[in-house]
């Protein structure tokens, strides 16, 4: 994408981000990464009239695996000082699941990741309408007790839910203190830490992150207590275990977040050699009718495990209840106001 495309579409999201003229905006990045991202975000914010600085840390070591929480902050209190001091930070590295964001967010900046290609950003803007149905979601889910999961595939997991808030992503964010990430559609929650029981069977055609890979055999995930205390299926459930391995630490086996997708513009099939233009794979989390559960820490909904091995598996086809009503069924969302109005 062109850079003046770039500035246009920043622009639309400062925009629905709130920003005014006099507000004080830090773009965060890192090394040699999303310097563009950092070019774009500052002309759309010079045009809105706020006050803009680029945050550069240095370079880190390109790390093997995807380690949620580790960040080139960490070693910068001044830094995490200044970006408190902020309305809103732009994070373009990605620091969900660190203590530096919790730290900053608490502060009342807002905080806005944006690391996807800049085509998949394009694609997926945020608009009000999304916003008022993944809010209508999130509305639901904060009062919701019970969770379950069921599919054709023999998934039947219930989550207990008396523990954790209810996060809702729309991608943008005006609200002090609130974290969103572009693109995103979808609405979250954590089990109870004991809470979640039952059988997850991955199947064919389902994701998995990080690894921007579908599924081709089922991977069945047995869970007691909150805890996955049993992984078996053919190669992706080899690959799944080896990977989770490599972090050796037993907390990865722990239950992170759950919820389901409402994002139109989001497509399944888009992970496909040749249509996919890399990155972390927001699209995969946010098509519609998906139910994503993942796997590892729950700090980021203020929960006790902060492992850094994560894994978010979108799923597809299933059916999600909460206190017996169903949210989603067989892939689709069953909702009135939570649906989108396909002509
Ligand atoms: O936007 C995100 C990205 C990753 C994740 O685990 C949750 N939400």
């Amino acid at each position: 994408m062109d850079q003046f495309s770039f500035t246009e579409i920043c622009l639309h999201q400062l925009k629905m981000s709130g920003v005014h003229e006099g507000e004080k905006l830090i773009v965060l990045t890192q090394g040699s990464e999303r310097l563009d991202y950092a070019d774009a975000f500052m002309a759309a914010g010079m045009r809105l009239g706020a006050k803009m600085y680029h945050m550069r840390l240095p370079p880190v070591p390109p790390a093997g695996a995807w380690a949620v929480g580790q960040t080139g902050l960490a070693a910068m209190p001044e830094a995490v000082e200044a970006l408190k001091a902020a309305d809103m930070l732009i994070d373009c590295i990605f620091l969900l699941f660190s203590p530096e964001q919790m730290a900053i967010q608490a502060a009342g900046t807002r905080i806005l990741t944006a690391v996807e290609p800049p085509e998949i950003l394009a694609r997926m803007l945020p608009t009000k309408e999304l916003r008022e149905r993944v809010e209508f979601a999130g509305d639901l889910l904060s009062k919701a007790k019970v969770m379950r999961i069921t599919s054709p595939h023999g998934t039947d997991v219930t989550y207990k839910l008396n523990t954790y808030p209810a996060i809702t992503e729309y991608a943008c964010t005006d609200e002090p203190g609130r974290w969103d990430h572009w693109p995103s559609g979808f609405v979250f929650t954590g089990g109870d830490d004991d809470g979640v029981d039952g059988t997850i069977v991955v199947a064919p055609g389902d994701i998995l992150l990080p690894q921007n890979i579908y599924v081709r055999d089922p991977i069945i995930y047995t869970i007691e207590n909150g805890w996955i205390t049993d992984i078996r299926g053919g190669l992706d459930a080899e690959l799944v275990k080896s990977y989770m391995a490599g972090f050796s630490d037993p907390r990865g086996m722990g239950m992170s977040h759950v919820g389901w997708g409402l994002n139109q513009n989001a497509k399944w099939h888009r992970m496909v050699p040749g249509e996919f233009p890399g990155g972390m794979g927001m699209e995969a989390r946010s098509f519609y009718g998906n139910v994503m559960f993942s796997t590892g820490p729950n700090n980021e909904l203020g929960g006790p495990n902060d492992t850094a091995c994560h894994l978010d598996i979108p799923m597809r086809g299933c059916s999600l209840f909460l206190d017996d009503e169903p949210m989603v069924l067989d892939g689709d969302i069953a909702v009135k106001e939570m649906k989108y109005n396909f002509k």
